[in-house]
Parts: structure tokens; sequence; C-alpha cells
């Protein structure tokens, strides 16, 4: 007999590392004939989550600021499978909104599908935010949201056909965010405004749901935001190029997540397979924003984690 009280106990290995790219949680043309408009769809998690959708079958409309990074996007994801149209918007114009549905309901028809994911954020300590930078964090990322979802329900409820929203948030929405006051609050504003118009809604046939990502770094990171990342490892991991192993240790999950889970979480929010799902915000974070110490951790002040001296007024 084994004597098992006599053998080392393995280390935690984490959470299982997820199903490989290109792999789809839902079946072949789930999406087909179906058309998905994605905020912010050119970079990062939003292109991951357009992918998802192209893979599916959908049509996709991808809509931001910048036009060459959208066209890059459009290309790489042409080869996904639908078709793809990129327009030039900045979500905090009502106006240039309208005429993003205007190009999608041209191109393909009417979105079936909208991804909210555009957003803005850097970290600042709330006494050095400037009114601009704080007006500029709310208006693309709570404004801009509500401007979108807004548009998208009134050609909905006008047309008597059902639809389905997607808004990305954070989870600070529910905690706070030292650092990031004003995305964390326009944040919480997206949450609540899931929950409002789902209800408002669901007579209508249009779902309305909220998404959060963890910590999932990819290439298309702000400089900001990546700044904030290398403040949360030690030097000598950037050095050495472990960083990445380095922020997997501080999460419980003993790793980051990969863009593609958002994608798959997305795909399966908007399908037939969870048509009774509406007013959620779905958390894909590997619990890391449920940790509690056993010990309380020493405060440090933001001013101090961004190696910002005393204020000075
Ligand atoms: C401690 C460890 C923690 C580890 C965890 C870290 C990871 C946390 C991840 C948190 C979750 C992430 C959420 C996200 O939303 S990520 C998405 C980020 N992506 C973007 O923000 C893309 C779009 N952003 C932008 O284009 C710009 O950042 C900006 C919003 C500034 C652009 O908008 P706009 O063109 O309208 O803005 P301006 O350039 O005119 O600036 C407007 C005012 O804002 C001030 N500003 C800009 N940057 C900063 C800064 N870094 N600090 C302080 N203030 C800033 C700018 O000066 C303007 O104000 P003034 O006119 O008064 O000068
Ligand atoms: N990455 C992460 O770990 C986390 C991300 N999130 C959330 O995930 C979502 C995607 O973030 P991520 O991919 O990391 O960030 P990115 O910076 O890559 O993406 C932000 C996108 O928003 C677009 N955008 C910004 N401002 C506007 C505007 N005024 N009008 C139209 N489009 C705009 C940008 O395009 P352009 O510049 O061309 O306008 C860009 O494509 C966001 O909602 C973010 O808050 C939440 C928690 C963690």
């Amino acid at each position: 007999m084994t004597d098992h009280a006599s053998e080392p106990t393995p280390p935690p290995h984490g959470l299982p590392a997820p199903a490989p790219a290109g792999a789809s949680a839902l079946p072949d043309g789930t999406y087909d004939g179906t058309v998905v408009l994605v905020t912010g769809g050119g970079t990062g998690l939003g292109k991951a989550i357009a992918a998802e959708f192209a893979r599916l079958g959908a049509d996709l409309v991808i809509a931001s600021r910048k036009e060459e990074r959208l066209k890059a996007a459009r290309d790489e994801l042409a080869g996904l499978g639908g078709r793809v149209t990129s327009v030039p918007c900045d979500i905090r114009d009502p106006d240039r909104v309208a005429e993003v549905f205007d190009a999608a309901q041209e191109a393909y028809g009417l979105p079936d599908v909208l991804v909210n994911n555009a957003a803005a954020n850097f970290p600042v300590p709330a006494e050095d935010m400037s009114p601009n930078a704080w007006r500029s964090v709310v208006d693309i990322t709570l404004s801009g949201t509500f401007f979108m979802t807004r548009e998208f329900g009134r050609r909905h409820l006008a047309a008597g056909t059902p639809g389905s929203v997607i808004s990305i948030g954070a989870s600070y929405a529910w905690t706070g965010g030292p650092g990031f006051a004003h995305s964390a609050a326009a944040k919480a504003g997206v949450k609540s405004l899931v929950e409002s118009l789902a209800v408002e809604w669901g007579p209508y046939g249009i779902q309305v749901n909220g998404l959060v990502p963890g910590l999932m770094p990819h290439e298309d990171m702000t400089a900001d935001i990546r700044g904030n990342l290398d403040r949360a490892t030690p030097a000598q991991e950037h050095a050495s190029g472990d960083r990445q192993r380095e922020l997997s240790s501080r999460q419980p999950a003993l790793r980051v997540g990969a863009p593609r889970e958002l994608g798959w979480a997305a795909a399966f929010l908007a399908s037939p397979y969870a048509r009774f799902i509406t007013g959620h915000t779905l958390v894909v974070d590997g619990a890391n924003w449920q940790r509690r110490g056993l010990v309380s951790p020493e405060v440090v002040t933001v001013r101090e984690q961004m190696g910002r001296g005393p204020f000075e007024g």
C-alpha cells in the first residue's frame, strides 16, 4: 500500500489552459446570416471578439476613430470567413454613431448584435486628474456606450426585430478602482445601463448583457496601461522577459486570460443558447476580482504606486 502521507504535495498549477486559438465554442455557422457590430474592433480584445463571431459565420462591422488600424484589422478578420466593413467613428458623437448604423445597414442590414467594446482609460491619481481627462474617459466609456446602444435599440424597436447588446465592463465597476476613478465610475454606469435597458427592452426582444475581462494582456495595450502592468511587476522580470510569468503568479488562476476566452464568452451570450440571459454581467477573470488575503496587504497610496511625489496643489 502506498503511504500517501509521506508523498510531497504537488505544487498548485492554476486553472487549465484554454482551448487552442482558432477553436470555436459553438457549432459552425451559428452566426450565418447575422450582422455583428463591434466598437473598437480594430484592436486588442475587440478584435478577438470580432474574430470569434467571424469564425462562426457573422458579417462584421468594426468602428473606431483610427482608420489605419481599422483597415489592418479588416484585412486580418476578412481571412476568417464572413464579410468585414470598417467605419471610422468617434462614439462620443451621436451623429457619427447614426452614420455607422446607416453604413452597416447599407452594407449588410441592421446589426443583430452590438458589442460595445470601445473605452478609454489611463491611470492617474484623482487629485491630479484634469476636468478634461475625466470628461474624455467618461464620455468615451459611458456616453459613447449609451449613444451606440440607444441607436441600436431605436432602430430595432422601429423595425420590430430582436437583437442582442453586449457591453464590455471592468470588475472595478463593483469594487471601485484606485488610480482609475474616471474609468471605474464610467464602467459602473455601463453595468447599470445593462440592468436598466434589459428590463426596458426585454419586451421588444432585445437582450442586454455585460461582459467583464480580467487581465488579458495583448499587443495593442496602450502605453499607459502597459506602464501600469510594468509597475505591478519587479524590474528584473522585465529585463529577463519573465513579465508574463510574474503577472500570472499574481492571479488566483496562476495565469492571465487569453483574449480568445473573452471572444468565446461574447459569442455565447449573443447566441441562441443564451436567449434567457439578459441584464447579467459575466466576469471572465479567473476570480481575480474576488481576491482577499488572510492578512491585509500594507497600504501603498496611488501616488506612491505611480512613483509620484507629494501632492503640491
Ligand atoms: C497596480 C497594478 C494594477 C495592475 C492592473 C493593471 C491593468 C488594469 C486594467 C484596467 C482595465 C482596463 C480598462 C481599459 O479601459 S483598457 C482600454 C484602454 N484603451 C484606451 O484608453 C484607448 C483609447 N484611449 C485614448 O485614446 C487616450 O488614452 C485618451 C482617452 C486620452 C484619448 O482621448 P482624447 O483624444 O479625447 O484625449 P486627449 O489626448 O485630448 O486628452 C484628454 C485629456 O486627458 C488627459 N490625459 C490623457 N492621458 C493622460 C494620462 N496618462 N494622465 C493624465 N491625464 C491624461 C489629457 O491631458 C487631456 O486633459 P487636458 O486637456 O486637461 O490636458
Ligand atoms: N485588456 C484588459 O486587460 C482589460 C480591458 N477591459 C475592457 O476591454 C475593452 C477593450 O480593451 P482593450 O482591448 O484592452 O483596449 P484597446 O485600447 O486595445 O481598445 C480600445 C478600443 O477603443 C477604441 N476607441 C477608443 N476611443 C474611442 C472613441 N472615442 N470612439 C470610437 N472608438 C474608440 C480604440 O480605437 P481607436 O483608437 O481607433 O478609436 C480601440 O480600438 C475595453 O472596454 C476595456 O475597458 C477591461 C478590463 C481589463
